[in-house]
């Protein structure tokens, strides 16, 4: 039996009086591929931001592996297993692949700051892990004719690949995506949707991705939420919350 590897219990935030999430529940199995929908401004990247610590619920609760919170650090949240890729590239644009998918490793480092200076057994053996990790998932994601390369001088869709890798090098439970496809062709987006299957099926990663194309949605998720001014208006199997009228409305209704 399936059981959830994430649930959002009466979530709400605010900013100066704009509700961005509305007392929202609902809850993500293990293993699936569940996609946010909604209009602009519905609050999809706020929610990703307080599952992975960036922003503060300020009523309700998240509750992550049946451990329940309402805030956790990012630094945490990446150590228990919370992948995330961002809506603007949050790579840094002139160093190599592999340097940026070691970035994903910061923060799981268990070396002290006295082993690193001193290159202290420890630090060294952790030093190769990374490295053995950074490669598979370069190979992984078939980065490996990239892997020397200055991020900057990569293509878009590539680089989307790398955020990919930074994510998925930490081994996530739970990897959430803010729009990885936004600006690319039909081809970048029908690749990346295979990697990101590929992330779920092989590598075992539940999924939560904002997703603005429909027909990605369809064929990429068993499962879709949609949101609109912060409150839920659909939740379940995307063939049966597309005929929802109230999200048919707020998409007639909406400008993207
Ligand atoms: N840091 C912030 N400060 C003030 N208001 C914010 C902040 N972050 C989000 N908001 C507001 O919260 C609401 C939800 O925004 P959010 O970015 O979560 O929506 P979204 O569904 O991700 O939109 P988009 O599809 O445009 O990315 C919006 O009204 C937005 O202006």
């Amino acid at each position: 039996m399936t059981r959830p590897l994430l649930e959002l219990r009466d979530v709400s935030l605010s900013f100066k009086g704009v509700k961005a999430l509305n007392a929202l529940s609902f809850a993500v199995d293990q293993g699936e591929i569940c996609a946010l929908i909604g209009p602009n401004g519905a609050g999809k990247s706020s929610l990703l931001n307080i599952i992975n610590g960036v922003y503060r619920a300020q009523a309700g609760e998240v509750v992550f592996a049946g451990e329940p919170f309402r805030r956790i650090r990012p630094g945490e949240a990446a150590r228990r297993g919370i992948g995330r890729t961002f809506q603007h590239n949050a790579l840094f644009s002139r160093l190599s692949v592999t340097d940026n998918v070691l970035a994903g490793l910061i923060r799981h480092s268990r070396t002290r700051f006295v082993e690193h200076a001193f290159g202290l057994p420890r630090d060294r053996a952790e030093e190769r892990d990374f490295q053995t990790r950074a490669e598979e998932v370069i190979e992984h994601l078939e980065l490996s004719p990239f892997r020397d390369s200055v991020v900057s001088t990569l293509s878009y869709g590539v680089q989307k690949r790398v955020d990919l890798a930074r994510a998925l090098v930490g081994r996530p439970s739970l990897l959430l995506l803010d729009e990885p496809m936004a600006g690319m062709n039909q081809d970048e987006k029908r690749e990346m949707s295979r990697f990101i299957r590929e992330a779920n099926e092989r590598l075992g990663a539940t999924v939560v991705l904002i997703e603005h194309d429909i027909g990605v949605v369809m064929n990429l998720a068993r499962h879709v939420v949609v949101l609109d001014y912060g409150r839920k208006i659909g939740d379940g199997a995307p063939e049966v919350v597309r005929k929802n009228p109230e999200v048919i409305a707020a998409y007639l209704g909406a400008v993207h």
